[in-house]
C-alpha cells in the first residue's frame, strides 16, 4: 500500500471556486433582494442560504408553502401530536371545477383564480397554520392545537369567504369559484403517518365532491377512529416505548 492509497491520507480535494452568480440571478428573478453584508462574509452567505431554503420552500404563483414544506410541517406535527395530544385539524380545498375555468377563460385567468384562492385560505386562518399548495388547484392546511369545534367553523369560513369572492381576470370581466374542503384530525395519543392523516382528510375531501361539491366534510370525531394500520403502527413501534 503507497502512503497515497492509506485511507488516513486521501487524497487532498482540488481547490473549490463558490459559484455563487447562479444563486443571486435565481433570487433576482424571484423578485428577492441580494442578502446584506458584505458579500462573501459568513452572515452574508448564511442569508443567501436561508433566502435559497425560504425560496425552496415556497410555491412559485401563490407564495404559499409548497408540497415540500407542507411534508416536512406535516411529518413534525404527527410527532408533535403523538406525544402532547393536543387535537391537531388536516384541511384539504380544491376548487370546484377549475377544468372548465381554464377551458373558458385561458391559463392565465386560472392562474388569477388559484391565486386569489390562496390568498383567502391564508387570511382565514391563524398565524400558527401552515397553508400550502399541494397541487394544481389543491390546496391543504394544518392547524396545530386547533379544539374539534373549531374546526367546523374555520373550514366552513373558507368555504363562504371563496363563494363570495370575486376575481377580475382582465377585460373587465370577474370570475367566482367555489372550493370542496374535506378534513380530519390527527389520531391523538397515536404515532400515524403523514400518508395515512392526508388520506383521510382527502376521503373527506373525496365525499364532499361526490356530495355536490360547494360543502365541508369533516372526518367524524366522536368515535375517534383509527385505522387498522394506525393501530399497528402504535402497538408494533419501538418508539411507543418512549411514552411509557
Ligand atoms: N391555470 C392553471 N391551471 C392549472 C394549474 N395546475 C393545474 N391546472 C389545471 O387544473 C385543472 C384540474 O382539473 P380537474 O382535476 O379535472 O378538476 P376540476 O375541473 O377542478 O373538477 P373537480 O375537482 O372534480 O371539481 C386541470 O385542467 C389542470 O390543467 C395551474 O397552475 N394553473
Amino acid at each position: 500500500m503507497t502512503p497515497l492509497d492509506c485511507p488516513r491520507h486521501p487524497p487532498a480535494d482540488p481547490p473549490v471556486t463558490l459559484r455563487l452568480n447562479e444563486a443571486l440571478q435565481l433570487l433576482a428573478h424571484s423578485g428577492l433582494p441580494e442578502p446584506t453584508g458584505e458579500p462573501g462574509s459568513v452572515q452574508w452567505m448564511q442569508r443567501l442560504i436561508d433566502a435559497l431554503v425560504d425560496l425552496s420552500s415556497r410555491d412559485a404563483l401563490t407564495g404559499l408553502a409548497n408540497r415540500r414544506a407542507f411534508q416536512l410541517a406535516l411529518e413534525r406535527e404527527i410527532d408533535r401530536v403523538a406525544r402532547s395530544g393536543e387535537p391537531a385539524l388536516m384541511l384539504v380545498a380544491d376548487i370546484d371545477h377549475f377544468k372548465l375555468v381554464n377551458d373558458r377563460h385561458g391559463h392565465a385567468a386560472g392562474d388569477e383564480v388559484i391565486r386569489a384562492v390562496a390568498a383567502v385560505l391564508a387570511d382565514s386562518v391563524r398565524p400558527m397554520d401552515l397553508v400550502a399548495r399541494v397541487g394544481g388547484e389543491e390546496f391543504a392546511i394544518i392547524l396545530p392545537n386547533c379544539p374539534h369545534t373549531f374546526g367546523l367553523t374555520v373550514a366552513e369560513r373558507i368555504r363562504q369567504k371563496v363563494e363570495r369572492m370575486s376575481v377580475s381576470v382582465g377585460n373587465g370581466r370577474a370570475l367566482s369559484v367555489s372550493v370542496s374542503v374535506g378534513g380530519a384530525f390527527a389520531p391523538q395519543w397515536v404515532r400515524s403517518t403523514p400518508a395515512l392523516w392526508l388520506e383521510r382528510a382527502d376521503l373527506q375531501l373525496y365525499a364532499a365532491k361526490a356530495a355536490g361539491r360547494n360543502r365541508v366534510l369533516l372526518e367524524p370525531t366522536a368515535d375517534s377512529h383509527v385505522s387498522h394500520d394506525e393501530k399497528r403502527l402504535l402497538f408494533d413501534s419501538t418508539s411507543f416505548q418512549d411514552f411509557l
